[in-house]
């Protein structure tokens, strides 16, 4: 009888392995990034997104996440640069968190949790379509921005966490036009990169991780709004949606490169 992944005990991480047996490869996310690992990389180039406001479309509560899908019918909003060979389609964005400020991210940086972190995923339109380029080892780049709490909340989330009401329970959508998403973007553009996978099941081995060093702050209750998510449906009893990342992964002998010194 089939029982959803999630993350709670019996369906969390550790189990996703007996249904999606790639959870236990050797080139899994999230991981711990430790400077004295990672290896200096002065080939690396910046990496460049142009986004198409007009691109954005709706806004969805699926339970395990808050993401904002984008129209990724043509190369209408695209990542560039940095370590990838080519243009890759931005196709959604959402979020991991925690139930409390002291956690929540999904990679770690010398032993930093912060309190979230913002994937942006891309897929490379050198294949037919996303599910063909999950396939692929060189189909996804995701953006990741950790979030990190300080007094100051970032206004350019307000947008996102305003919609926060209108989808408070799983299967909740509602529309989200005109956003450009790298307004969530941080100053200073240094990055790690690395191979890895979907930091939830099917959990395929197709990404190219680029983190950014620099966190956005966030307020705790732009945190708290986050929090009030609920998991369940409607019509269900409330289950707070927190605490939907991912432990970090073994790194088996993978190279992080970074972009800056
Ligand atoms: C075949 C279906 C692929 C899974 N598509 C959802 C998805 C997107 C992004 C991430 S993450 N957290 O690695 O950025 C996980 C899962
Ligand atoms: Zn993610």
């Amino acid at each position: 009888n089939y029982y959803p992944w999630g993350y709670d005990s019996d369906n969390g991480p550790d189990q996703w392995h007996k249904n999606y047996p790639i959870a236990k490869g050797r080139h899994q996310s999230p991981i711990e990034i430790n400077n004295k690992e990672v290896h200096y990389d002065r080939s690396l180039l910046p990496w460049f997104a142009s986004y198409d406001p007009g691109a954005a479309k709706t806004i969805l509560n699926n339970g395990k996440t808050c993401r904002v899908m984008f129209d990724d019918s043509f190369d209408r909003s695209v990542l560039r640069g940095g370590p990838l060979p080519g243009v890759y389609r931005l196709r959604q964005l959402h979020f991991h968190w925690g139930s409390s400020d002291d956690h929540g991210s999904e990679h770690v940086v010398n032993g930093v949790r912060y309190a979230g972190e913002l994937h942006l995923l891309h897929w490379n339109p050198n294949y037919s379509n996303y599910l063909d380029a999950v396939r692929r080892t060189d189909g996804i780049a995701v953006l990741a921005i950790f979030l990190q709490v300080r007094k100051t909340p970032k206004p350019e989330m307000k947008r996102i966490l305003e919609e926060i009401n209108a989808i408070k329970t799983k299967g909740k959508e509602a529309p989200f036009p005109n956003f450009d998403p790298s307004i969530l973007f941080p100053k200073c553009h240094d990055y790690w990169t690395y191979h890895g996978s979907f930091t939830t099941p099917p959990c395929e081995e197709c990404i190219t991780w680029i983190v950014l060093r620099e966190p956005i702050m966030v307020s705790s209750d732009q945190m708290a709004k986050l929090r009030s998510l609920s998991k369940n449906a409607e019509n269900e009893p409330e289950l707070p949606l927190v605490d939907n990342w991912r432990p970090t992964q073994p790194r088996h002998y993978r190279m992080v490169s970074a972009s800056f010194l």
